[in-house]
């Protein structure tokens, strides 16, 4: 059974009719996402000892708290969690993550950079003695790190940094400096309150001359007492559109001094005498970045996946208008337009989970080719995650949007779960590379491979279609094949990458410079490198089905899913599909046809298809989207906490409307006005 966990209350009735009927078994598909029966029952297991754990248990809704109680109630479960983790043996990366999903649902990590960034980049790109040195104390919380690269004045430009590193080889330490106000770092994730150490990207200056940027190794604060350190000034940014419980910081260093061996020295080193050895490749400095645009489609696709399981339940139980004069009136899941909203969310969040899966999976076998010396592929991953975190933290963030809209007035609550899910998520777009910088990343790989096309070189597997005939017509008949439709996908991105690699040619021609011609395209560049990242959503997500080894009425759902998916796709880009005359109008009709009656399909499975995925009632944390279907009760217990409703008058009444009042009946109104 998909997690319930509320109470003793009965399930409201239209929700538990929704799972009476659903074609399929719903725990056979949450088995697939999750990858067998074993992982699920370990997962259920590791978030019960979570849920279970007082510590965990809240006193009132986070959405009453100030942000410094976020913050401190964020950093002590964190904490508390560790240790748990610890005393209870949980080693397992699996056990850890679904573990720490139950335990912080609200609260963005106060150590969360540190496991995720900066550990990994000290192991990635330190010398065996520093990993020695520092990897441990790290482990055990004795340092406390992030990452620390964007400031003031740069975020995306890495290589416009101002901060700076210069060797000093009489005392073998690197001066580190923040030469201008824009050099302030700002940004970095529990950089203000919380840690004691941090990477530091910085240019590097040796034997006079700049080196570009390279990390360091920076402590910020005493290990003891935890207080800044002489030259170094850091502090919190401040309250944010979301985030809150996270200290973001901003960092100034006055000339503060750090040993040699504090640069990170795996591929790039200077010596004791100042020589500076290049790495391999200058942008493998860029790795971290890399691996977390990697894991961030997997993350976006959770949180339109919540979104959608709160939004598509609270419509189960939602009742609203007469369908006819005196008839009872429907749930607000039946009005087609409703399903129109809902369901190519539904579809998008399971195309984000694949996608997010093969895209962890590619980063993983390329990142073992790097770590052996092999960095043929890296511009292939560099494309492929940076092009993917954009399209889908885009298309997550609009998602949610969506799905909180659709949830009426009580969406825009914040006892719905859905604003919290949104400004936790939103920033996605922006940090780890701002969206349309990233998309531009991977159209710059996009135009190469077009041009190895004109010279007719064989392309990498990954694009490989980009190669095909852009002359065929679609092969799209009323049976709507999942062959046709990644076909589909592959010559629109194959045209638009064409026709926008042909405007760059063009301006080259006409005598711009290529970085001018470059520009000058690269609105249309950017439609290309969108239209490549949904041809490998969609094309991942038909191997997916494709291959899937699950029983014939949960691969029929997945497959409605599927063509959900993509026919959407295809109606909400139609002229994108339509300019070369790819698809005719009876085409264009067909998969019109297509969109309705699979919306049709997915509607008696559409609860069932939300709670496969098996997010608990404490991880959603919405009075909307609760297993049993209670939200009026839950809605009116929430309103009830309210911390304005502790007293039934306020000493603001006391202090100014009844003076107003006491003052109104002395004062002589005019008699008109
Ligand atoms: C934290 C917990 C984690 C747990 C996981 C859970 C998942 C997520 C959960 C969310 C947690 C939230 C934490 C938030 C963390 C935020 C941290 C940050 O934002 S940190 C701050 C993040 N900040 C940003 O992301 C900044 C974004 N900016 C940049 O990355 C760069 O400035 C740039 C890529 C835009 C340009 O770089 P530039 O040096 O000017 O380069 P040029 O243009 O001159 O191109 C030269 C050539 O290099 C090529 N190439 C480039 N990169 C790579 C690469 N990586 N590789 C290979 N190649 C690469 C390029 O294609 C080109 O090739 P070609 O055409 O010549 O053949
Ligand atoms: C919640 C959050 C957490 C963060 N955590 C960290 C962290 O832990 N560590 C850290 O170092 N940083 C962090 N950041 C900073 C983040 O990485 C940067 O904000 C991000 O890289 C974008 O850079 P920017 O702010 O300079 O945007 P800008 O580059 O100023 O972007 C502004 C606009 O300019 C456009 N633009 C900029 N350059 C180009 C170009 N070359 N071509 C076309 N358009 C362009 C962009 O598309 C965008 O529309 C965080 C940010 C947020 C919001």
């Amino acid at each position: 059974m998909a997690s319930a966990g509320t109470g003793k209350m009965t399930v409201n009735p239209d929700i538990a009719k929704e799972r009476r009927n659903a074609g399929f078994h719903v725990e056979n598909l949450t088995n697939f996402i999750y990858h067998g029966p074993e992982r699920v029952r370990r997962r259920r297991y590791m978030q019960n000892i979570a849920l279970q754990d007082p510590v965990m248990k809240d006193s009132k809704p986070w959405a009453f708290r100030t942000r410094e109680e976020e913050y401190e109630l964020s950093l002590r479960k964190q904490l508390h969690v560790l240790q748990r983790q610890k005393d209870l043996g949980i080693t397992d990366e699996f056990d850890k993550f679904y573990y720490n999903e139950a335990t912080a649902p609200n609260e963005n990590n106060p150590v969360g950079l540190h496991f995720g960034m900066f550990i990994p980049t000290i192991e990635k790109h330190g010398t065996e003695e520093q990993k020695k040195k520092f990897v441990q104390p790290a482990k055990d919380l004795k340092i406390i790190g992030t990452y620390v690269q964007t400031e003031l004045g740069h975020g995306t430009f890495i290589r416009g940094l101002e901060t700076t590193a210069t060797f000093d080889p009489k005392t073998q330490e690197f001066i580190v400096d923040t030469p201008t106000l824009s050099a302030t770092k700002y940004w970095p994730g529990n950089l203000g309150k919380t840690v004691n150490y941090c990477i530091l990207m910085a240019q590097l200056y040796s034997q006079g001359k700049c080196q570009g940027p390279h990390m360091f190794l920076c402590p910020l604060r005493d290990l003891t007492t935890h207080q800044s350190l002489p030259g170094v000034e850091l502090g919190d940014i401040g309250p944010k559109f979301g985030f809150n419980a996270n200290d973001n910081g901003y960092l100034r260093l006055n000339n503060f001094r750090i040993p040699r061996i504090n640069m990170l020295m795996r591929y790039s080193k200077v010596l004791e005498d100042g020589t500076y050895v290049k790495p391999a490749n200058s942008k493998l400095s860029y790795g971290s970045m890399v691996m977390i645009r990697a894991s961030i489609v997997g993350a976006v696709s959770r949180a339109l996946a919540q979104a959608c399981v709160i939004s598509v339940r609270y419509s189960a139980v939602r009742r609203q208008t007469e369908v006819s004069p005196g008839g009872p009136e429907a749930q607000i899941l039946d009005y087609q337009t409703q399903q129109y909203k809902l369901f190519p969310l539904v579809a998008t969040a399971y195309a984000y989970h694949f996608a997010g899966q093969a895209v962890q999976s590619n980063f993983l076998n390329i990142s073992k080719e790097i770590e052996a010396g092999n960095l043929q592929q890296m511009p292939v991953l560099h494309a492929l995650s940076a092009g993917l975190k954009a399209f889908s933290s885009w298309g997550a963030s609009a998602g949610i949007e969506v799905c909180r809209m659709s949830c009426g007035g009580h969406g825009y609550s914040l006892a719905s779960g859905l604003p919290k899910i949104y400004t936790n998520i939103t920033p996605a777009c922006t940090y780890e590379g701002e969206n349309s910088v990233m998309m531009l990343q991977t159209a710059r790989y996009l135009f190469e491979c077009a041009m190895m096309v004109q010279k007719g070189q064989r392309l990498p597997d990954l694009v490989s279609y980009l190669s095909m005939d852009l002359s065929a017509k679609s092969c799209m008949t009323s049976d709507v094949a999942l062959g046709c439709l990644v076909k589909a996908y592959q010559h629109r991105a194959a045209r638009l990458t064409n026709a926008a690699t042909a405007v760059v040619q063009r301006h080259i021609n006409e005598g711009q410079k290529p970085t001018d011609a470059f520009n000058m395209a690269s609105t249309q560049l950017t439609w290309a490198a969108r239209a490549h990242c949904h041809q490998y959503v969609v094309k991942v997500f038909v191997t997916t089905v494709t291959e899937a080894n699950i029983d014939d009425r949960t691969k029929a759902a997945l497959t409605t899913l599927c063509k959900m998916y993509a026919v959407n796709g295809i109606m909400e880009n139609l002229g994108e599909f339509l300019q070369d005359q790819f698809f005719n109008t009876d085409q264009v009709d067909i998969l019109t046809r297509k969109m309705m009656t699979l919306l049709a399909d997915v509607r008696p499975d559409a609860v069932a298809l939300v709670d496969a995925f098996d997010y608990h009632d404490k991880v959603l944390d919405s009075c909307l989207g609760r297993y049993d279907g209670n939200v009026y009760y839950a809605l009116y217990e929430y309103a009830k906490s309210s911390p304005l409703n502790e007293k039934d008058v306020l000493d603001s009444f006391h202090k100014y409307i009844k003076p107003l009042r006491e003052g109104q009946a002395t004062s002589s109104l005019p008699s008109r006005l």
